[in-house]
């Protein structure tokens, strides 16, 4: 290791230092910057030059990455042999992207180095304090164990809703989670919510290009992060640890398996927010509950507990709070341990079939809503949340 952290400082020139790392320090990805322009991008590449710090390994590796990726899309180059350590962590880092899309890729690039920057401007020539954050995702905890990778949302204080940079981290979480060792993949959330879905308050930074930009970000952005659910490869499970709302609840049709306690209740209130569905549900729930229980929810906004998601076939299983986490992780465990090859065949040939439908729904999903996002309707219901006249 000492001899490729040497390495790597000796042999990285300044334009492989471009790298975006949503890990390392937090960043104030906005719905203005959801998209970098060339521009941005450019002058992020230059700022990569001028850093007065060492960002170190891991991040120049992740620059590395997200520039590659941004620039020439997913990892083309032939895998480079085991000794050839510096090149291999490179490519790994690279690959571990799969298919990010270049967008996002250059988007990441320009968030990560703007987070360099400031935390070097604010630290200066200081060392890092003992009790600051260590790297990692600022919205998420990731761990992977026993054959499970667990991406766990992290915002409790707000009910795990979503910002951009929580919805670029599960994406960028998602890709190496598809390329990890571990056999199935969980997503949950921390505290008392799975999630209270978008953050609302995304809504309230109008980039200089007008709210038109703004609608046009946002739908690049959910398509990229939809997309990242409808290609993965392995096994994904769902665990609802309490009440999902919007965006949490449409994507789980997209989910392998939904386990979730009696406490959680699933509600997609489109039209009390003047907006549509989106995750793929215009497609997913009419097919899993029937067009008209899929009203209900997608049109009506009908709230269903937990049973009641199960009884449409949302939900795969029910427990009982009290005994919910031991009881799921029980038979998760035991899952892990079937052959991963076998699993991820077996995903392929259940869902490849409907990918390309899925996408193109996606598309058009996103097309719709950044109409209805500019709309007076939305606006009239995101003001009235953030002036706690409603709640949903
Ligand atoms: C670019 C991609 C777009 C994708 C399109 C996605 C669409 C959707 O997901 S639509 C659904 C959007 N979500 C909502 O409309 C939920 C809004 N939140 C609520 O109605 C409530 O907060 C609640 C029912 C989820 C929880 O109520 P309660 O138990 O009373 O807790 P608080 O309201 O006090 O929440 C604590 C804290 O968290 C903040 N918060 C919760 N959810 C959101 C949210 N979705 N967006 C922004 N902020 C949220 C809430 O404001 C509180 O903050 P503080 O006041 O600062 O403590």
């Amino acid at each position: 290791m000492a001899h490729l952290a040497a390495g790597l400082a000796r042999r990285w020139c300044p334009s492989s230092l471009q790298v975006v790392n949503f890990p390392v320090v937090q960043l104030h990805v906005s719905l203005r910057a959801m998209r970098a322009s060339h521009t941005e991008f450019e002058n992020a590449m230059n700022q990569v030059k001028l850093l007065k710090k060492d960002p170190g390994n891991e991040v120049k590796l992740k620059l590395y990455a997200l520039y590659k990726q941004a620039t020439e899309g997913p990892c083309n180059m032939p895998k480079p042999g085991v000794f050839d350590l510096i090149s291999k962590a490179k490519w790994d880092a690279w690959n571990a992207l799969g298919s990010l899309p270049k967008e996002t890729a250059k988007q990441s690039y320009v968030d990560l180095v703007s987070s360099l920057n400031s935390s070097s401007k604010s630290s200066g020539q200081v060392e890092p304090r003992a009790d600051s954050k260590p790297p990692g995702y600022e919205t998420l905890v990731v761990t992977s164990e026993d054959g499970i990778t667990k991406i766990m949302l992290n915002r409790p204080t707000k009910k795990n809703a979503m910002n951009p940079q929580m919805y670029h981290e599960i994406m960028l979480a998602l890709e190496a989670a598809s390329k990890d060792e571990s056999s199935i993949t969980v997503l949950t959330g921390s505290g008392d919510y799975y999630s209270s879905g978008n953050d609302l308050t995304n809504f309230t930074d109008i980039p200089s290009g007008g709210v038109q930009e703004k609608a046009k970000n946002g739908a690049i952005l959910l398509r990229d992060f939809v997309g990242c659910f409808i290609d993965f490869p392995k096994p994904l499970i769902a665990v609802v640890n309490g009440p999902a709302v919007g965006i949490a609840v449409t994507t789980l049709g997209l989910f392998d398996a939904v386990y979730a306690t009696d406490r959680a209740t699933f509600h997609t209130p489109f039209s009390h927010l003047g907006q549509s569905p989106e995750g793929c549900s215009s497609h997913t729930f009419p097919r899993i509950m029937s067009p008209s229980k899929a009203t209900e929810m997608l049109i009506f906004g009908k709230k269903l507990t937990a049973r009641e998601a199960c009884a449409q076939g949302l939900v795969t299983e029910v427990f009982p709070d009290s005994t919910f986490q031991k009881e799921v992780w029980t038979r998760l465990k035991a899952y892990a341990k079937l052959p991963p090859n076998a699993m991820r065949i077996s995903k392929q040939v259940i869902r490849n079939k409907e990918k390309e439908k899925l996408h193109a729904i996606n598309a058009e999903e996103c097309s719709v809503l950044q109409e209805r996002w500019l709309s007076d309707e939305c606006m009239n219901a995101v003001v009235n949340f953030l002036s706690r006249k409603a709640k949903l």
